[in-house]
């Protein structure tokens, strides 16, 4: 295969993803909800965080190693969980578990994956943390195997997304009536809904399984009597729902808007985290997903105190330009700018970057508690 001949940076990755892919399955990568204001305002928040550099402090040998969850990464930047990765290419979740194996990090594996857990943490190499996402059903008991089914497999956390207690309208997907082809299986279900995915649309097989009556005290506390895996809430903004995550003994927070198909008009990750982080006080971690396309961006995400940072658009870009090479080069396009940018800046660790490397936009905006008490300040 002729690498002189691929893409340089993520943005020329998402060019060939998008000429290459069919419009439905682009569309339903690509979509943001309503006027996907937060998924552009994910992007563009980045360009508002200017880096402050620092000069002459040898830069003769740089690493990128860290630590999650006690155990040692390579690099702090990981694969976010997305659904149906076998709509970029044939080999689906199978070729992003060895790319992110290759990559030596994190991946997060979709429940709604079109290839088995079992299957796809089989493809790794001992290099990666594989961690499972969930969504929580009604029926419990279907939530529950998939938990016994990840820790036997040998999955190190569980993620709990609880920004989709319905799934955001997203109207490409709407105009394109957009249904997964039929010969896709969601894997992880064994039994019931396995005929293939797009039987129904997707949106409404999602609203007639997932559990819309979950809730801080019957969601965590339950899977906490299920599991003592480490668990991860995935998709919070605000400093009141990281306090909320420490007090029922959760192990970690993902900041996130879901790539803003959630709710639209809901903040940029990268401008949430910095309350989540002061929320989080050390007592648990905190990373982050959204708009990440730089190296620069993952830079500013880690000094504003992320302790890894999660891709996802980019990966599937990468899995529909060359399956596993492709969905490695995008991870290594931008692990290479991560070094990069921290030779400019001049931190030779994961740990010298620190808030003292970024300027942060300040008061633009404002918000107030029930009573008119400011309580944050962007
Ligand atoms: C096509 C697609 C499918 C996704 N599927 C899931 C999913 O199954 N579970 C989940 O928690 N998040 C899902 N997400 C959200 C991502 O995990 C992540 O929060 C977000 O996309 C990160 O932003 P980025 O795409 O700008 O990197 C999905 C995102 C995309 C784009
Ligand atoms: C099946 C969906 C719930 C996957 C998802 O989270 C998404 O499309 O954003």
């Amino acid at each position: 295969m002729d690498s002189a001949n691929d893409p340089v940076c993520i943005k020329d990755l998402e060019a060939i993803a998008r000429s290459v892919m069919p419009s439905g399955a682009w569309g339903y990568y690509d979509s943001g909800a309503n006027d996907e204001q937060t998924k552009n305002n994910n992007m563009s928040a980045f360009d508002e965080y200017r880096l402050h550099p620092r000069m002459l402090r040898d830069m003769s040998k740089i690493s990128t190693e860290t630590t999650v969850l006690g155990q040692r990464v390579r690099t702090p930047l990981g694969v976010a969980p997305c659904a149906l990765h076998k709509l970029a290419h044939a080999d689906g979740e199978l070729a992003t578990s060895r790319a992110a194996s290759s990559h030596g990090s994190i991946m997060i594996l979709s429940t709604y994956s079109t290839t088995s857990l079992e299957r796809v943490i089989a493809e790794g190499d001992g290099n990666t943390q594989y961690w499972m996402q969930l969504y929580v059903y009604r029926e419990r008991q279907v939530s529950e195997s998939i938990v016994r089914r990840a820790e036997k497999a040998g999955f190190k956390a569980l993620v709990l997304t609880v920004d989709a207690p319905v799934l955001g309208r997203r109207l490409v997907d709407v105009r394109n009536k957009f249904s997964p082809p039929s010969h896709l299986h969601l894997e992880n279900f064994v039994q019931a809904n396995n005929a293939g995915v797009g039987s129904e649309t997707f949106g409404t097989q999602f609203g007639a399984n997932g559990d819309q009556s979950l809730s801080w005290e019957n969601g965590i506390a339950w899977l906490q009597s299920i599991t003592k895996l480490p668990i991860i809430v995935k998709g919070i903004l605000t400093k009141e729902d990281t306090e909320l995550a420490i007090k029922h003994g959760c192990a970690g927070v993902i900041v996130s808007n879901h790539g803003g198909r959630q709710l639209d008009g809901a903040l940029a990750s990268i401008d949430a985290l910095p309350q989540v982080v002061a929320a989080a006080r050390d007592k648990i971690e905190v990373y982050m997903d959204g708009g990440v396309r730089r190296g620069t961006d993952i830079f500013k995400a880690l000094a504003l105190g992320a302790r890894a940072v999660f891709v996802a658009r980019p990966v599937l870009w990468g899995l529909a330009y060359k399956g596993d090479r492709g969905a490695r080069l995008a991870l290594e396009l931008l692990q290479k700018e991560l070094e990069l940018t921290m030779m400019l800046a001049g931190t030779t660790s994961i740990e010298q970057i620190d808030k003292s490397f970024v300027y942060q936009p300040v008061n633009r905006w404002v918000r107030y508690n029930k009573q008119g008490e400011l309580v944050a300040k962007l």
